[in-house]
């Protein structure tokens, strides 16, 4: 898959951290520190610009980690990338705690998640299928 890095001194290729993760660790490439106080949201550069082929879109997802310990998370999760996507891969962070957090260059503040996907096409009817189901959702087979 073909990728661009710019700021290379910053940082390597993104990288699975296991042998079977299936996200790509993304690190904000920043010039200065980015400081998030509670509840505001910033985008965040990584540095990459993917060219994914056709049929595959790119997942940008919270690491549980620092959702966990700062509150901190992808306020769009999961952000969506575009195969025809040319520019920048962002990541919209939001600090959904009580405290600053300062991310610093370098760090992972989100991974990505390479994932196939369908394009549909539509068929306009009057009618759909009946099913068990119908129309309940939202709670509708019960809490237990
Ligand atoms: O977390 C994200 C989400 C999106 N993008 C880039 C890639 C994506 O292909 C493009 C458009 O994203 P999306 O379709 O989610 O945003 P939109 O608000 O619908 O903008 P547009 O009108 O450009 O589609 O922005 C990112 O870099 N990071
Ligand atoms: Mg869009």
């Amino acid at each position: 898959m073909k990728i661009k890095v710019i700021n290379k001194g910053h940082h390597s290729l993104p990288e699975y951290q296991t042998v079977a993760s299936a996200g790509l660790d993304l690190r904000a490439v920043l010039n200065e520190s980015i400081i998030l106080n509670p509840l505001e949201r910033k985008l965040i550069p990584t540095g990459l610009f993917i060219e994914l082929p056709v049929g595959y879109e790119a997942q940008v997802r919270p690491r549980s980690g620092l959702a966990f310990k700062y509150g901190l998370t992808v306020l769009n999760s999961p952000g969506t990338i575009d195969a025809d996507y040319r520019g920048e891969v962002k990541v919209l962070l939001v600090n959904l705690s009580n405290e600053p957090f300062e991310i610093k260059d370098g760090e992972r503040v989100a991974q990505m998640v390479v994932a196939k996907h369908e394009q549909v096409e539509w068929e306009a009817v009057d009618e759909l299928s009946d099913t068990d189901r119908g129309a309940g959702g939202y709670g509708s087979t019960g809490k237990k």
